[in-house]
């Protein structure tokens, strides 16, 4: 029997139905649509703890969205292995007419995509990308010069002038659901044949209430409050719609509003400047810092051992929930880097592991930051001393105290370095790279 000609949407960082790029220009196609998500190998193999909550997240966001498409009479077709291999076997087993996706600006993805892409050129499959998860991308936003912005608050200015109802506006997929692929439910690949154990863990929910919104301008430098929204989780693996909380952010709270920004600005970033996610500096001298990396030191940070209560309480947060707050994130940053001088790369890498939130254009660019090494950086010689940053941001050592039970006990560790000494000792180092003389 001849087989029917379909369109494919596949799904990666998009895991939901509504207002998807992707998927609205597949239902649109003509074609019946069939969904697709691949746990992709060249990804999972890379993960060394088989106990990774964000595996989890992935695969309840994807069982959902199966159930959802269930109740349309049709499926998602959900398989483990490496992309290029996935995508053999299913232009055999389907008669593919176009393939949709959504644009991923990470190297990696950008690599696979290309293979993918001539791999579908090559049985004259068309292979269509689209922005789906930032509000403006790649070279959108430009000065007036026609070049990229490598300072946040220009930037921020004319995303700003360039918004209007075009780039807010929600894609009506419901409207087409009917277009889906007619068939029945296959199984999900389970943990165990991934490789992977399933956890046990209550994520942030994908919703974000109006009040924190309006508030976020004065809580939201306070770690032991609940002030931020914890939607990166949802914003990493998409889903929920940038669309959607860029227009919450621009009714209730333009600070919110600058932080969505903010995550723009670092994907354009990446994608104009893909060293940064390649092991360099954006600012080629600091990569001519002679960091100490003192295996012993990192270790004692990575536990939360560093005798710096709210470096340790940030560290502990992290190691428990897979969360930091941004105040202390910057913190432990820096004080890996700046203190300790230990390659920011290092703590790039450790936050990677533990984040559930992790992001690859973010989070380097909160690590370049934080050594002074980024775009929009701060400057070499600004140095967080952590005891005044909790005075200042936990002024009655509430997160203190709950992330460093031990801290009045025999137990707590001695600080691992003098700050005065710390601070001389980096402005020395950062002064021979960076050839300063102030
Ligand atoms: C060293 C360091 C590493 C970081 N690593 C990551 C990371 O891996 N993934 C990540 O999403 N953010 C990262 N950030 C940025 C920021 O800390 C987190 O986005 C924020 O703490 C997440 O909490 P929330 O969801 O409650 O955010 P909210 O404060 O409620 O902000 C809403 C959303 O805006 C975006 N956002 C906020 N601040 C930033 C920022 N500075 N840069 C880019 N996007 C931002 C995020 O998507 C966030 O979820 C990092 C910051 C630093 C200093």
């Amino acid at each position: 029997m001849k087989k029917e000609k379909i369109a494919i949407s596949w799904f990666r960082r998009d895991l939901r139905l509504l207002d998807n790029a992707g998927l609205y220009h597949a239902l649109k196609s003509g074609f019946s649509v069939l969904p697709l998500f691949i746990f992709d190998r060249a990804i999972l193999d890379q993960l060394e703890n088989k106990e990774d909550k964000r595996v989890t997240f992935i695969y309840q966001a994807v069982a959902d969205l199966k159930k959802q498409l269930k109740e349309l009479d049709s499926d998602m077709e959900v398989q483990y292995g490496f992309p290029v291999d996935i995508w053999k076997s299913l232009l055999e087993k389907y008669d593919i007419a176009e393939v949709y996706t959504n644009h991923d600006y990470e190297t990696y993805a950008k690599d696979r995509d290309d293979e993918i892409a001539s791999l579908l050129k090559k049985s004259g499959v068309e292979f269509k990308t689209f922005k789906d998860q930032v509000i403006f991308e790649k070279q959108e936003i430009l000065t007036g010069q026609d070049t990229v912005y490598t300072v946040f608050t220009p930037y921020s200015k004319a995303w700003k002038a360039k918004l209007n109802d075009f780039y807010l506006s929600s894609y009506p997929t419901k409207k087409y659901f009917s277009k889906f692929y007619k068939t029945k439910t296959t199984n999900i690949p389970t943990f165990k044949e991934m490789g992977f154990i399933e956890t046990d863990h209550d994520f942030p929910s994908e919703k974000v209430r109006s009040a924190l919104i309006e508030n976020y301008e004065e809580t939201r430098n306070y770690p032991a409050l609940p002030g931020t929204s914890r939607i990166g989780i949802h914003l990493r693996f998409g889903t929920v719609s940038i669309r959607d909380l860029a227009r919450k952010a621009l009714e209730k709270s333009d600070t919110w509003l600058n932080e969505l920004i903010w995550r723009d600005f670092y994907h354009q970033i990446l994608w104009n400047f893909p060293q940064v996610g390649q092991g360099k500096a954006f600012r080629a001298d600091y990569d001519k810092i002679r960091w100490r990396n003192n295996e012993k030191e990192f270790k004692l940070w990575c536990e939360g051992k560093t005798g710096y209560p709210l470096v340790d309480a940030g560290m502990h947060e992290l190691n428990e929930t897979g969360f930091m707050h941004n105040r202390v994130r910057m913190v432990t940053a820096s004080f890996l880097s700046k203190h300790l001088l230990i390659d920011w790369r290092w703590g790039e890498a450790y936050f990677a592991e533990k984040l559930l939130d992790y992001d690859l254009a973010a989070n380097n660019g909160g690590w370049q930051w934080a050594a002074g090494s980024g775009n929009d950086a701060a400057p070499y010689f600004r140095i967080f001393n952590p005891t005044a940053q909790a005075e200042k941001f936990d002024s009655k050592g509430e997160y203190i105290k709950k992330w460093v039970p031990e801290l009045n006990s025999l137990n707590y560790p001695a600080p691992i370095v003098d700050h005065k000494f710390a601070r001389e000792r980096c402005l020395k180092a950062y002064k021979e790279a960076l050839n300063k003389d102030k």
